[in-house]
């Protein structure tokens, strides 16, 4: 069982964003990097799966056709953390987590009370339980909106750079958790990215995408090549995959420089 997507296009208005993204899958378990350059249209992926852009062609969770399924349908299955993140609502940290929980029947509420408690504990999010969503920094924001996404508890996870915003350290702590929680909760997750070697180091499977089509879907040392990188960024590139240490590449230089 795993999430497929077969000939999927999505246009905007009269533009094709994305004319051809095919031969993709991600596998539960593990954390799928989705990467490509600016513009290539991994964002409108992303939000297609979710239903955020129509789209037409074959994304197939488990057994279910997504692309026939209502938003709310796959909001059941999925969810989606965008790249933007709001932070107008006058919400503590704690309520607004209280509120993307997915509500239980005939669950006792102490209980989803203890479980956002856990939930800020485990991201370190507790000093902040109290604090209003738009008095936070870009980077606690974004922490905050990961645990919204966590709490959940979808089949399919799909974030849109969730670290861009994050310090070295809280890149590494928030990419290693997922990777053990897709691996516990046996959870698809795919993951937007342009920090190739952290990407390298936590996931297991790659999507690549340039102008709105499928370059490679594989392992990352089959697709993260010096020759793919060339293609795909335009970039010398060193890579390196050391024996006992994290996998890295290293972006050498342009090959076009900008002003002639
Ligand atoms: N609402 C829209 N209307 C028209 N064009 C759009 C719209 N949204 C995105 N695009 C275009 O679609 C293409 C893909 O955009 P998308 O945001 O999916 O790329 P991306 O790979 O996520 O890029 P980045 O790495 O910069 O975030 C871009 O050329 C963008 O300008």
């Amino acid at each position: 069982m795993s999430l497929r997507i077969e000939r999927l296009t999505c246009r905007i208005g009269r533009t094709e964003i994305l004319p051809g993204v095919t031969g993709l899958h991600a596998r539960p378990g593990e954390l799928t990097a989705l990467i490509g350059p600016n513009g290539a249209g991994k964002s409108t992926l992303l939000k297609a799966i979710a239903g955020i852009e129509r789209a037409e062609g074959e994304a197939t969770l488990d057994t279910h056709s997504l692309i026939a399924l209502s938003l709310e349908a796959r909001a059941e299955r999925l969810y989606y953390l965008p790249q933007e993140l709001g932070s107008q609502a006058v919400l503590s940290v704690f309520e607004a987590v209280l509120l993307a929980r997915r509500t239980r029947v005939h669950e006792p509420s102490s209980a989803a009370l203890v479980q956002v408690r856990d939930m800020l504990r485990t991201l370190e999010l507790e000093p902040l339980a109290e604090r209003e969503l738009a008095k936070l920094s870009g980077g606690q924001r974004q922490r905050v909106a990961i645990a919204q996404a966590v709490i959940r508890e979808p089949r399919l996870l799909l974030l849109d750079e969730p670290t861009s915003a994050l310090d070295l350290h809280h890149q590494l702590q928030v990419l290693d958790w997922l990777e053990r929680l897709a691996a516990e909760r046996d959870m698809i997750v795919v993951i937007a990215i342009h920090d190739l070697s952290l990407a390298a180091r936590f996931a297991r499977h790659f999507w690549v995408l340039k102008e709105g089509r499928t370059v490679a879907c594989g392992e990352p040392t089959e697709v993260l090549t010096q020759a793919c990188l060339r293609d795909v960024y335009a970039i010398e590139a060193r890579v390196e995959w050391p024996a006992n240490e994290p996998p890295r590449i290293t972006p050498l230089a342009a090959t076009r420089r900008l002003g002639g």
